[in-house]
């Protein structure tokens, strides 16, 4: 296993503890919810936990039931105990941008119907602004030109410039979220506002959602060669476990 991988498995085993009995529990999307998903199935192995599990992606569907843990319609449950989920970009005040995977819309529903989020990523995630990470925006095909216009219009407003490209697969054809959509990846280098950003962007008729999670996280494990670093947002406070 790789360094990174075992920082991944580092944060991912913090997270874990707060898994109990009888939990509804989301499953993130990502290589370090991969990480955690693959402990889960470990500790279900020998402990009957009784979890009902759902998936933020049908890749994380796939992966988990791979590994013996069933995966639960999530048309028919309304509340989430706790989600455990990677991010691309973390800031200090435990704002979000996700979506690097292509998952940011079925993620966004799955954190909002949770009352706990709890977030997982090797210390380099962590940034003092977000953007750097090309910030990943789903939207419809009808008129892609104009909502593309109109999230370059929305990003000039706060305060953001870069180029915006439709997401390909490696081999070249157009990639598509799990909900058939597009996603037009944001490349602004840094978001010095990214409250207001979100705001214009949810007001863009062709957006479905976009990447930027704010004031979603409940708790972030932070692995770092020299252990892994707790935040909260309940008291903002930085502890190390
Ligand atoms: O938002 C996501 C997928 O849509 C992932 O959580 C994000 O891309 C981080 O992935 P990884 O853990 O592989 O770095």
């Amino acid at each position: 296993m790789t360094d990174i991988q075992n920082l991944k498995r580092e944060a991912a085993a913090e997270a874990l503890k707060f898994v109990e009995p009888g939990m509804v529990l989301g499953l993130g999307t990502g290589s370090t919810a991969s990480a955690f998903i693959e402990l889960l199935a470990e500790r279900l192995k020998t402990e009957d936990l009784d979890l009902t599990c759902v998936a933020t992606s049908e890749q994380t569907k796939r992966f988990a039931e791979e590994r013996g843990i069933k995966i639960a319609d999530f048309n028919t449950i309304a509340d989430v105990d706790l989600t455990i989920d990677g991010a691309d970009e973390i800031d200090p005040q435990l704002n979000l941008l996700k979506g690097g995977g292509g998952a940011l819309l079925r993620e966004k529903i799955v954190a909002f119907a949770s009352d706990r989020v709890i977030i997982i990523a090797d210390a380099s995630k962590y940034v003092e602004q977000l953007g750097e990470f090309p910030l990943p925006v789903e939207i419809v095909d009808f008129g892609v030109a104009a909502t593309l216009a109109m999230i370059e219009a929305a990003a000039e407003d706060a305060g953001c410039q870069g180029s915006i490209a439709l997401r390909r697969t490696a081999s070249g054809d157009t990639f598509r979220t799990d909900g058939g959509h597009l996603i037009a990846d944001c490349a602004f280098g840094s978001i010095p506002d990214p409250e207001t950003l979100a705001d214009l962007l949810d007001i863009v008729p062709g957006v479905v959602e976009h990447g930027l999670f704010i004031g979603i996280a409940d708790d972030v494990f932070l692995a770092a060669p020299d252990g892994v670093r707790h935040y909260s947002a309940a008291t903002d406070d930085e502890d190390e476990d």
